[in-house]
């Protein structure tokens, strides 16, 4: 009989709520039929900062909302950013609420045209016609930004990460930068994170427009050759097959955000009810806890009033500070110091009525304000604009009124009482909008620590999250607003995914896997004879099942049709023995794996590899997840999809040229060339006569998945488990020292471990 298994998810707003949602599906499409779901939240009310307030019949039924209040069906052009809005749509439709509550606002529609800011104590339109010929709050028309960024040859420097302020100076410069800055990016972020343009991360706040500057030296070449280059397609596009952009192709044409009509708790709360009738789902609201234990044999959900839960593996919906505290801080305090650097930030929401009609200077989604003009409120949001639909059937206009965010401590607003508050908001309004009117009823909500802030070096700080949670092989896995964004449809979206990746088994299937395969050699023979049972159809009758005997003999490997690869991997290792054997795993975009293999490996090959076999493992970090409806793995990349297919391309050459020297050239040409992959890799491939018609049949062929797939096997077999990458193995062999040593001086190191006679010139002088 199949054991039971207890998954615990930690935080009931809609990260948490959504990952039950997608666990018990799965659960039901019977990939875990034994699956139990808890889901502890500390309130007695799911949801989170979801939060709608009805005001009752006495205020028309209008609704205050606390937190978000549309949701989007369109930004930017990602296909990514498209399957989330699907994916809500979807989840609406799954729930039984979309026909009921879907309130889209049209393209066209001045809720949505309409985004103003208040520049120079005037209210001043984002989408006014007249923008394209400069004035405010640019003071040229857009194509003279465009034309400097392109040809300005200044700022074209790599960097790790910066501010968005650093970015956009050192691209366009002090004059036009100071322009973008203050009175166009200060605004529109404080319009999603309220946070600071001095500290939030160009590179993953901006994430595109950063990698594109960093890839082609300018943002606008970067745009131009993308558009050129064959798009590669986004690898969680085909992760849920049923997200068919084409069924929502009507809506999404037409609309470009919406909202529920009975509120954004609608949401929550339908998934609340959902919830509640599933027998293997148990809410548990009031669960104030105390700390989660992470032990080698067991892991528990420990709560004040001292019940303890068993579980297999815990989901944290929590925010990153939040979580920090329920670990054990002798255990995991680095653990803990790193959730604790992710900012977040107090925010004050104000909500209005008024009972006059037309309070709006002008119909549109809201205003922004530039911290240049020096206001106490962050932005305002003409909800009645927005709700038009609903809302014209009732009396009166609402308002709500945005203040905190990165400048919660300096204005000291923590301090302020309620009347405090609504006096500066009075005042602020009347200023900014010429509004005299007292609102007939209104709620000030103080959220704190309600929105991250990615601030600078936020990858960074994921990157070694996610490598501590691996290398103590904890059962963790973290969803919500902390990590990889902050939208309502991309934590929705990103809890599904990592559902969907959560391998609940894996302890046993890599046990497993270490019985089948003993001697790691065989897994790349492995990937070589994957090939050649692709070109002859299969193996012949004398050649046994067990890869691992494949090499025995010269026969039994002529009967495999394996010889060239025996002799690659497993006899010239052995007849060479005083070879030392250097794995790398790496990953194609990652920058330390470029330098590392541009500089170290590179310069070793080319002195010393008479005396060393390298191998490169092109997987690194990626992720992995089977789809038997196609049969194939689906990859999903630290760096994005251009990074899976660099990834594919590395595996697809290093399979087809397996010696060093075959692709040593066409690996280190593609890690030192930037640029879109494709040409980059058809460009190295010329240079270094591979055959490149040869490498992209593989690309697209089971084959190329398949080799993808040895590649992940290999990774996730190491022992110790990798932390980071690159990441080397010597004879089999990681410690910290050697990998330190081997990033400073490889040559010193291989040097050290050859115990073979008569070491190369170039060991001598190292000596
Ligand atoms: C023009 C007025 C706006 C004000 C004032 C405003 C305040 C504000 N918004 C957030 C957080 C988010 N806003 C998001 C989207 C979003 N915000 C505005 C405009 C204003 N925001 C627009 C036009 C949009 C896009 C449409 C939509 O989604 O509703 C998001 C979601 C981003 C996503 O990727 O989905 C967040 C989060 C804060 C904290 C804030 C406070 C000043």
């Amino acid at each position: 009989m199949q054991k039971s298994l207890t998954v615990g998810i930690v935080g009931g707003g809609i990260s948490g709520l959504a990952s039950a949602y997608y666990l018990a599906q799965k659960a039901a499409a019977s990939k875990l039929p034994h699956l139990k779901i808890l889901l502890f939240e500390r309130s007695p009310r799911f949801g989170g900062w979801i939060r709608t307030d009805q005001l009752g019949p006495k205020y028309d039924n209008h609704v205050f909302e606390l937190g978000a209040r549309t949701l989007r069906l369109q930004s930017g052009n990602t296909s990514l950013s498209k399957h989330s809005a699907i994916n809500t749509l979807q989840l609406l439709e799954q729930l039984k609420i979309f026909d009921d509550q879907f309130c889209p606002i049209e393209k066209s529609a001045p809720a949505n045209k309409n985004k103003l800011i208040y520049y120079k104590q005037n209210l001043v339109n984002l989408n006014d016609l007249s923008l394209m010929f400069g004035g405010k709050p640019l003071r040229y028309p857009p194509f003279v930004y465009a034309l400097y960024e392109y040809f300005s040859k200044q700022g074209r420097v790599k960097v790790q990460d910066e501010s968005i302020r650093s970015f956009i100076y050192r691209r366009f410069g002090d004059i036009l930068g100071e322009e973008i800055v203050e009175y166009l990016l200060d605004p529109l972020l404080k319009g999603v994170y309220a946070g600071d343009v001095s500290k939030l991360s160009a590179k993953s706040v901006l994430k595109k427009i950063f990698e594109l500057e960093q890839t082609h030296g300018s943002v606008i070449n970067g745009i131009m050759k993308s558009r050129q280059a064959r798009k590669t397609e986004d690898p969680t596009n085909l992760l849920f097959n049923d997200l068919n952009l084409k069924d929502y192709s009507h809506i999404l044409s037409k609309y470009a955000i919406y909202y529920l009509k009975d509120g954004m708790e609608k949401l929550t709360s339908t998934l609340v009810d959902h919830l509640q009738t599933l027998p293997n789902v148990e809410l548990k609201p009031k669960q104030l806890l105390q700390r989660i234990d992470f032990s080698d044999d067991h892991v528990s959900i420990c709560t004040r009033s001292n019940e303890k839960f068993a579980v297999d593996h815990v989901i944290s919906a929590l925010p990153a500070y939040e979580l920090a505290n329920l670990l054990d801080d002798t255990q995991h305090n680095v653990l803990r110091s790193r959730l604790n650097r992710i900012a977040f930030v107090n925010m004050l929401v104000i909500n209005l009525l008024y009972r006059k009609e037309d309070i709006y200077p002008k119909e549109a989604f809201g205003y922004l304000i530039p911290t240049r003009e020096h206001s106490h409120l962050l932005g305002v949001l003409f909800d009645t604009c927005v709700r038009h639909k609903v809302d014209k059937q009732k009396h009166g206009s609402q308002l709500t009124v945005m203040m905190g965010g990165a400048w919660f401590d300096e204005l000291r607003l923590g301090e302020l009482t309620e009347d405090q508050i609504m006096n500066i908001v009075t005042k602020e309004l009347k200023k900014q909008m010429n509004l005299d009117e007292k609102p007939a009823v209104y709620s000030v909500a103080r959220l704190n620590k309600s929105i991250p802030n990615y601030n600078v070096g936020h990858q960074d700080v994921l990157d070694d999250i996610y490598a501590l949670i691996r290398r103590d092989k904890l059962p963790l896995t973290l969803v919500g607003n902390s990590y990889r964004g902050i939208g309502v449809n991309d934590i929705i979206y990103d809890a599904r995914v990592e559902m969907e990746y959560l391998n609940l088994n894996s302890k046993t299937t890599q046990q497993k896997f270490f019985c089948f395969i003993s001697d790691r050699m065989y897994v790349s023979l492995i990937v070589s004879t994957i090939v050649l049972v692709f070109i002859t159809g299969g193996l012949t009758a004398d050649c046994p099942s067990s890869p691992s005997k494949w090499c025995e003999s010269k026969e039994v490997a002529q009967a495999c049709n394996v010889t060239e690869q025996c002799q690659t991997y497993v006899w010239k290792t052995r007849a060479s023995g005083e070879r030392v054997n250097l794995s790398i795993y790496y990953e194609t975009l990652c920058p330390d794996c470029r330098q590392f293999i541009s500089t170290q490996v590179w310069n070793a090959y080319q002195s010393i590899l008479d005396i060393v076999n390298i191998t490169f493992v092109p997987y690194g970090n990626t992720r992995e997840l089977y789809r038997p409806e196609t049969k194939l793995y689906q990859y999903y990349c630290q760096h994005g999809a251009e990074e899976c297919y660099g990834n594919l391309i590395h595996a697809c050459v290093i399979n087809f040229y397996p010696q060093t020297e075959q692709h040593m050239p066409f690996i280190y040409c593609t890690e030192t060339t930037d640029g879109e992959m494709e040409s980059v890799a058809t460009e190295c491939a010329q240079k270094t006569t591979i055959d490149y018609d040869q490498i992209t049949a593989c690309t697209h062929s089971r084959l190329g998945n398949q080799l993808q797939h040895a590649y992940a096997v290999q990774t996730e077999s190491l022992q110790p488990p990798h932390q980071y990458v690159p990441w080397i193995t010597l004879n089999g062999e990681h410690t910290e020292d050697m990998q330190k040593q081997a990033e400073k001086d490889l040559i010193g190191l291989v040097c050290k471990s050859y115990k073979g006679s008569d070491p190369p010139s170039q060991c001598v002088k190292n000596l």
